[in-house]
């Protein structure tokens, strides 16, 4: 192809006198060392222009946001005619079992397509031990998930699967005299809650404890009771200790009532540890691997992509980053809109092809428009 060719093909924006200085010295400099080397140097250099329209600037992207990755968090309380707003996480409510229907029904209107429950018991003495509540067949969950499944059919039903909401202790398992978490006896009955939630009908079942073997157990119990072929196994794979939680704890009640989750989250600095928990969790039955808190850890996303080359990677944009994005906006840092989409490209770039997130409802309105 001819230099004039080239050039011809070129085009830059009217309005920038910027772009046009760039254009001329490129040219002056071919004319005079006009060799296919310098000038197609000098082409390749020519990154900006080519995307400052925004349908141009969206083809950039290897993904783009759509209402079918996202998981919205639910939290059911045991009261069922609750509604109470949590007020360190902005426009998220604890609602009792009555209050699901009215509140969601708009929602999937608008396009919803997953959630994904936590209970929340709040009745006197409903704590103990064991965890007791996390599978009583009377409790939140298991009412919310046949309800939901009875009334919206196409509403793909995630259970997150832990104890802490429901242990006197507030810890993701069952402890030792010590209290340190008794690996085989935690895995056992999460393992059981995990059976319970998809025998209620969830489609899929997402283990958020951290203890060492739950998805084999997990995985083995859904083969034994027949039903392995119809749940999707989500794996809380890479799930870092941290500052991000609290409104979480907030919401669900699940402070620990001593010592941390320091010994069953990973450090924020493991990497290594991280890619060898996906690892693991894959060797082990997961169907989808997640990582949380996102914006964060996006290497760790990136290193999950590549390590499940062939899996869904979810990413939970956990309470806290939600709470910040809300309160810098509020403090006037930036337009919340404008910086919840920026994170989540950031999360999708990484390579998340699911994300769990607070802003649901607000994407379903801005992907809307
Ligand atoms: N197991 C679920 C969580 O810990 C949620 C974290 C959050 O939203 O802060
Ligand atoms: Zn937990
Ligand atoms: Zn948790």
């Amino acid at each position: 192809m001819s230099f004039s060719s080239l050039v011809s093909n070129l085009t830059f924006r009217d309005s920038d006198p910027e772009d046009r200085s760039q254009f001329s010295r490129s040219r002056s400099f071919a004319s005079t060392a006009a060799t296919s080397v310098s000038i197609s140097g000098d082409i390749s250099s020519q990154l900006h222009g080519g995307y400052s329209h925004p349908l141009a600037r969206s083809w950039q992207a290897e993904r783009q946001l759509t209402k079918s990755m996202l998981i919205y968090p639910l939290f059911i309380s045991d009261q069922p005619d609750e509604e109470t707003s949590i007020p360190s996480l902005p426009n998220q409510y604890r609602r009792g079992i009555n209050k699901i229907i009215p509140f969601l029904e708009p929602l999937i209107q608008k396009g919803l397509q997953s959630v994904i429950l936590f209970g929340v018991p709040l009745a006197p003495g409903s704590k103990d031990a064991h965890g007791t509540a996390a599978d009583d067949p009377q409790g939140p969950v298991i009412q919310t998930i046949r309800l939901l499944r009875a009334r919206f059919p196409q509403l793909f039903i995630v259970a997150d699967v832990c104890l802490c909401e429901y242990t006197s202790h507030g810890h993701c398992g069952i402890l030792r005299e010590d209290g340190s978490l008794n690996n085989q006896l935690s895995v056992d009955r999460i393992s059981d809650v995990a059976i319970s939630y998809a025998y209620a009908g969830a489609h899929c079942v997402a283990p958020s404890d951290m203890n060492d073997g739950r998805i084999r157990a997990i995985k083995l119990k859904l083969i034994e009771a027949g039903i392995a072929h119809k749940i999707v196994l989500m794996s809380y794979s890479a799930k870092f200790s941290g500052c991000l939680y609290g409104p979480f704890r907030d919401a669900a009640g699940s402070c620990p009532s001593f010592g941390d989750r320091k010994c069953y989250q990973l450090p924020p600095g493991g990497r290594g540890l991280a890619r060898r928990a996906i690892a693991r969790d894959i060797q082990e039955g997961a169907d989808i691997i997640m990582v949380k808190p996102a914006s964060s850890y996006l290497d760790i996303i990136s290193d999950a992509k590549n390590i499940g080359k062939d899996m869904p990677v979810a990413a939970y944009q956990v309470s806290g980053e939600f709470a910040m994005i809300h309160a810098a906006a509020k403090a006037g840092v930036f337009d919340m809109k404008a910086m919840a989409f920026e994170a989540m490209e950031g999360i999708l770039r990484a390579g998340a092809t699911i994300v769990i997130s607070y802003f649901t409802p607000e994407f379903l309105d801005w992907l809307s428009h």
